[in-house]
């Protein structure tokens, strides 16, 4: 029996491997100090790995912005706009990378990046691979035959991670009519052969092969191509162990596909669905390896070693030890790397870190509970169990968990709960009554540039170098600015900027009971940008209003209305860690009735428009279609818990990035927000279709600004996409606004961007006059 990882969280400890691209990136250091502090991200963790004694430890989990990336850019799918960088610019490899991810706006060329989306139902991104119909491949990046030369060189026999051919295939997108990107099988399969090959020769043992789709919903031709593609790996490199990977999901009706293909092992997920191991161990072939997918790689709790040892020991029934293996059932890219780093009580006490493992503990979890199956009698394994049933059992009967009238509010939830006074056309007109707001008017997603500046005083306030009276000064100066700038470029809905919060779902968890939350507890969501999601481990409530202090005051310093900016539950619910102990529904209930009160307080307050994010209500979709429906329901209902307490002439807008729209356009629609805004720009207004084909009945603002990129687009462009979306939704249905919030950006591309996109709104309205005025 021996114990692997899937993947190691890569930003490293201290984010390091953020502040040294962020650094290269602003031109302050070197590529050589980033592939130095890379090299020391990727050498620590084969280090921390190889200490807890861990067997099979991986190596090309590291990434300098998306392993979806490092796939395309090992196979050479490189779109053709970014060759220029090395044939006209001789710059080095590693910029073309990050030109595909970042777009590269400099040196006389002006290149847009590859889209960005969510990895499966998580926080993380992925660069989407652009595929052509004549797609070419061929060993672009050696990326995982050096990394694995750099571990072996330190004494490390790794275990390659690569991204499987049918998914990454799947992962990518068509950008030319006329095929399907799993048609590019054949042309791919070779440098994957290739790749294998070389590993082969350098003597790695065990590959893996990551395939999550194969946990998910998949057609015959996805299934053939699986079946064609394992055959022919099987048949060219027969040498090479190859351990398949699925997470997230269960293998369901995709179980007899797994089991029948010519790997060597299968890794499953037993945290989501242990129910799958009796199905499992009664198809898989005696010579096929199972890994156990035991250890949370997604959630934060303590692994119940019981549990745990109940499944190896069912396994051990059907399977010789020497044909399994026991690891995290994903990546812990998803997980904060080391609990040790939380030394401040303040946020995380003694007793809620005793129910807590980050990646390190989790790696040692994994060693535990092969020490526990294999020495299951010595006084250590018992008091290592001991210890973990204590810390199980101190959690399931705290009293800091449950709260009666929490409990009693959600019990009490009717569907008069969930509505609005009136239907969308008689509360829209008492909207405009109330707004006076101009054709295709302008607003912002709520967040303004956190610059290094507001960042730095934020953390003088933790260290006490700023007073909080100082701080507020400062965030206020910082509040006024934006609105008179707001005001000056004529923007039509004005926002506060957000400048008070760290993160949307943070500044939230910090103020609501019920949650913990870390110091260092950072995990990537993409490239460089990394969040500490809250943990939520007991019943929720609001102690106190959240936002009512900025909102308020941004709106006495402007006549224009200011919208109240909130994160929705659903969202609060998936960028937090969650407890386990309670259906994920009757927690985000908690969240929506907290929610609701913030609104009612808002408009009591005056404030009329009101934007209720919720980015990650897509996200959230159950990966298997089957059990959309169910939780579509239950999120869409507590978006509506939370903003149906107010009158009709409020406004109630929700905001939402990355998300397609097509198969869901029903619940969308029901959430009859009064306005909704979407990131559509990087698609070229594409997501847009589904509203159109729906009839959507409310106003809708597409993104004409890719925010993800400091790249500032033409007055040109942002027209050409109004006149896009112009052509899909009626046109006193649309606003104008960026793609999401711009917090990531800076202030300089932000003001030209922003003044661009409210001369274009004004252009489009001269246009619409001229034409009213010719008829
Ligand atoms: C909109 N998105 C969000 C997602 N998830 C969230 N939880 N939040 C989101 O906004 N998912 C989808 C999208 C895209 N994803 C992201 C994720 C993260 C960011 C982002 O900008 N992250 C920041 C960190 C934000 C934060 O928590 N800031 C804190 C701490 C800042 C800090 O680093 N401080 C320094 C000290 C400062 C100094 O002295 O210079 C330190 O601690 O060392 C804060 O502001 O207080 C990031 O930088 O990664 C965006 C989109
Ligand atoms: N109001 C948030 C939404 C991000 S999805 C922001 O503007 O950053
Ligand atoms: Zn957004």
């Amino acid at each position: 029996m021996l114990t692997h990882n899937l993947g190691y969280p890569r930003i490293g400890s201290k984010r390091q491997l953020k502040k040294a691209c962020e650094a290269y990136w602003a031109g302050k250091i070197p590529l050589n100090d980033l592939q130095k502090a890379a090299a020391e991200v990727r050498i620590t963790n084969w280090k921390l790995q190889k200490d807890a004694g861990l067997d099979l430890i991986p190596s090309n989990d590291f990434s300098f912005y998306d392993q979806v990336l490092d796939m395309a850019f090992t196979v050479g799918a490189i779109p053709d706009r970014y060759h220029e960088i090395l044939t006209k610019l001789n710059k080095p490899e590693l910029d073309l990378y990050f030109a595909m991810a970042r777009g590269y706006q400099k040196d006389g060329l002006d290149i847009i990046a590859m889209e960005m989306t969510k990895w499966f139902d998580t926080n993380y991104h992925y660069i989407v691979p652009e595929f052509t119909r004549e797609q070419h491949f061929k060993l672009f990046s050696t990326k995982v035959l050096d990394e694995f030369k750099e571990a072996k060189h330190l004494g490390v026999l790794t275990k390659p991670v690569l991204l499987g051919p049918v998914s990454f295939l799947l992962l990518g997108k068509e950008k030319e009519n006329g095929f399907h990107r799993i048609d590019l099988l054949k042309q791919l399969l070779p440098v994957y052969i290739d790749i294998l090959k070389k590993l082969e020769a350098l003597n790695a043992n065990w590959v893996q092969l990551d395939e999550p789709f194969l946990a998910m919903d998949l057609d015959q031709k996805e299934k053939e191509a699986f079946v064609w593609a394992y055959k022919e790996i099987k048949k060219q490199v027969p040498g090479v162990k190859t351990l398949l990977t699925t997470y997230f999901g269960a293998l369901e009706d995709n179980l007899e596909l797994a089991a029948d293909l010519p790997v060597c092992g299968l890794h499953v997920d037993l945290v989501r669905h242990p129910e799958q191991l009796d199905a499992i161990l009664s198809k898989i072939p005696g010579n096929m390896t199972l890994s156990l997918g035991l250890v949370d790689g997604r959630n934060i709790w303590k692994n119940d070693y019981q549990s745990s040892l109940q499944l190896i020991k069912k396994a051990q029934k059907k399977k010789d030890d020497d044909r399994l293996l026991i690891g995290p059932s994903c990546s812990l890219l998803h997980s904060p790397c080391d609990l040790e780093e939380e030394t401040n009580e303040n946020s995380l006490d003694t007793t809620i870190k005793s129910w807590l493992a980050f990646a390190r503990q989790k790696v040692t979890e994994i060693t535990v509970l092969k020490t526990l199956t294999l020495d299951s009698d010595s006084p250590q394994s018992n008091a290592l169990l001991e210890e973990n049933q204590a810390a199980i059992s101190s959690k399931a009967d705290s009293s800091r968990i449950h709260k009666p009238s929490v409990q009693e509010a959600v019990a009490k939830l009717s569907p008069a709960h969930s509505q609005r006074q009136s239907p969308f056309s008689k509360r829209t007109k008492l909207q405009n009554e109330h707004l006076h707001l101009p054709l295709f008017a302008t607003t912002t997603i709520g967040s303004f540039p956190q610059t290094k500046e507001v960042r730095q005083w934020r953390s003088q306030l933790k260290r006490g170098v700023l007073t909080e009276n100082q701080y507020n000064e400062r965030i206020k100066e910082a509040t006024a600015k934006a609105i008179q700038w707001q005001e000056e470029i004529g923007l039509d809905v004005l926002v506060h900027g957000e400048f008070e919060r760290n993160d949307m779902v943070e500044y939230f968890g910090e103020q609501l009971e019920g949650f913990a939350f870390t110091q260092n507890g950072w995990v990537q969501s993409y490239g460089s940008r990394c969040v500490k999601p809250p943990i939520i481990y007991g019943d929720v409530t609001r102690p106190a209003s959240m936002t009512m202090f900025w909102t308020q005051y941004a709106q006495s310093l402007t006549d224009r209305p200011v919208k109240g900016m909130l994160t929705g539950p659903v969202t609060i619910l998936q960028w937090s860690f969650v407890r386990n102990d309670q259906p994920r529904k009757v927690t985000c209930q908690q969240i929506a009735l907290a929610i609701r009160e913030e609104v009612k307080d808002l408009e009591k307050a005056g404030i009329h428009i009101i934007q209720i994010d919720e980015p990650a209500l897509r996200e959230g979709l159950p990966l298997r279609q089957a059990d959309w429906d169910h939780y579509l329901r239950w999120a869409v209902e507590c978006f509506r818990i939370s903003a149906s307490a107010v009158a009709d002439s409020t406004q109630i807008h929700t905001h939402m990035c990355y998300s397609e729209f097509n198969d869901i356009i029903t619940h969308i629609a029901a959430m009859d927000a009064d306005v909704i805004t979407i990131e559509c720009s990087r698609s070229q207004m594409e997501l847009l279709d589904a509203f159109g084909q729906f009839n959507y009945p409310n106003e809708i603002g597409p993104g004409v600004y890719d925010i993800h990129s400091p790249r500032v687009p033409s007055i040109e462009e942002m027209i050409t996409l109004i006149q896009k979306a112009k052509a899909v939704i009626p046109q006193n249905q649309l606003w104008v606004n960026p793609d999401c919030g711009l917090k990531t950006r800076a202030w300089e591309e932000t003001e030209e961007a922003l003044k661009r996109m409210v001369n274009a709104a004004k252009v489009l309205r001269k246009e619409v006059a001229a034409e009213l005025a010719a008829q």
